[in-house]
């Protein structure tokens, strides 16, 4: 090392990494937290760091070990910090992509010697390659946010990304063009170099804090889902249920604009447990559930109420609009088959609507969505009725 300083920022770097390693990897054991994910980015730092370990005893020797492995290793965390980010917002893998570019940067590397003569050339491969990384990474965490559009954590992590991303790219370009940078740009051991470094450990926290971010809310994501998700259907169960009428209810109060609730009740569901078994009944549920999903307006929302028994709030809809959707829906039963391993099911159901008006409270019109209910059952069932 040429500067004292900057071999101390070198040691700051390996530390940091070091650090985050040990912390993703308690994530990892014994905790148990997304651990396939966590590993990735366990795995991102190690190599990071002993990269940069190698890094420090780069001489003027040439040494394939200190330059082209600790590059493509840094690489390597590179793309395991991908794949992380991928596994965590359920993504695509893009490991093939990733293999492309750790290949094409190895190859392009070997034409050269591995020494610090060429340093201005082989940093700037290894800075494209880089900054292939990190648009991809940008890529990954925009799609991830379009597709759930709440997340802040995944949005805040489309500005590092893309940030370090363009100072790869230019500092790959500018050691292409102007090779006289080394000093500054590619040799870690130099006082000029102390600007890079101070981004390099910037980096490395930064990164490291947006990802912790992301994987908490990813966790919170999940506890929210256990709370609020029935387990057999993946619809909102009846705990949410009570909060999303206590709403719909209190928007009804301010702004006049009336709901409706439409509860339905599998007709004869024993029957089907019965003859097929309890796996066929569960399948049957499940697929029930996802039909109902599928064919409601995006502002409706439709609940697990008890075993057999669901429950839709159909916010701004009167009486005559909710029969109209209730009629939709036990037409929808008659023409759904559910395939299960036991074969073909056929189902109905029953449905009871009830529309809320002054003087009526959400306990209230529960009831009377249920009594509705009841009474299209004894009437033949596979019918709808409303609450008067
Ligand atoms: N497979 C399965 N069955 C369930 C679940 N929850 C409730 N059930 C069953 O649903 C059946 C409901 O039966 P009943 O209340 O007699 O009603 P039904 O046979 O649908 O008859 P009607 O409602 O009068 O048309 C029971 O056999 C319950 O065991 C579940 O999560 N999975």
């Amino acid at each position: 090392m040429e500067h004292n300083s900057a071999e101390t920022l070198v040691q700051v770097i390996c530390l940091l990494s070091a650090l985050a390693t040990i912390c993703w990897t308690l994530m990892v054991v014994p905790m148990r937290i997304v651990p396939q994910t966590c590993i990735r980015f366990a795995l991102a730092n190690g190599c990071v760091l002993v990269g940069m370990y190698l890094y420090t005893y780069r001489t003027d020797a040439a040494s394939y070990l200190h330059w082209l492995f600790a590059d493509i290793i840094i690489l390597c965390g590179f793309a395991a910090l991908r794949s992380g980010t991928q596994m965590l917002d359920k993504l695509p893998s893009t490991w093939r992509q990733n293999t492309m570019i750790i290949l094409s940067a190895a190859t392009l590397m070997l034409l050269v010697p591995p020494q610090a003569q060429f340093a201005a050339y082989l940093v700037s491969i290894l800075s494209l390659a880089a900054a292939g990384f990190f648009c991809g990474l940008t890529l990954d965490c925009y799609r991830a946010y379009k597709a759930s559009p709440t997340s802040f954590a995944i949005y805040s992590l489309v500005i590092p990304t893309t940030v370090f991303g363009m100072l790869f790219l230019l500092k790959g370009i500018a050691l292409l063009i102007q090779p006289d940078l080394a000093r500054t740009l590619a040799m870690l051991n130099t006082y000029e170099s102390k600007p890079v470094l101070w981004l390099y450990i910037l980096f490395i926290l930064g990164m490291n804090m947006l990802i912790m971010a992301n994987v908490v809310n990813n966790l919170m994501t999940k506890i929210s889902n256990l709370a609020h998700i029935d387990e057999l259907t993946g619809i909102w169960n009846r705990h949410s249920l009570a909060e999303k009428l206590r709403s719909t209810h209190q928007h009804w109060l301010h702004s006049n604009s009336v709901y409706s609730i439409l509860l339905f009740d599998l007709d004869h569901f024993k029957n089907i447990n019965d003859t097929y078994g309890h796996t066929v009944g569960d399948e049957v549920l499940r697929q029930t559930a996802q039909h109902i999903r599928a064919s409601i307006h995006h502002n409706d929302d439709v609940f697990r109420y008890g075993g057999e028994e669901f429950l839709l709030i159909l916010p701004d809809t009167n009486q005559i609009q909710a029969l109209v959707v209730a009629k939709r829906c036990c037409a929808l039963f008659n023409e759904m088959v559910v395939i299960t391993h036991q074969g073909k099911v056929h189902v109905t159901a029953s449905f009871g609507v009830a529309t809320i008006s002054k003087h009526v409270d959400a306990e209230n019109l529960l009831s009377m969505a249920d009594k509705a209910m009841y009474q299209a059952k004894s009437s033949g069932r596979n019918c709808v009725r409303a609450a008067p």
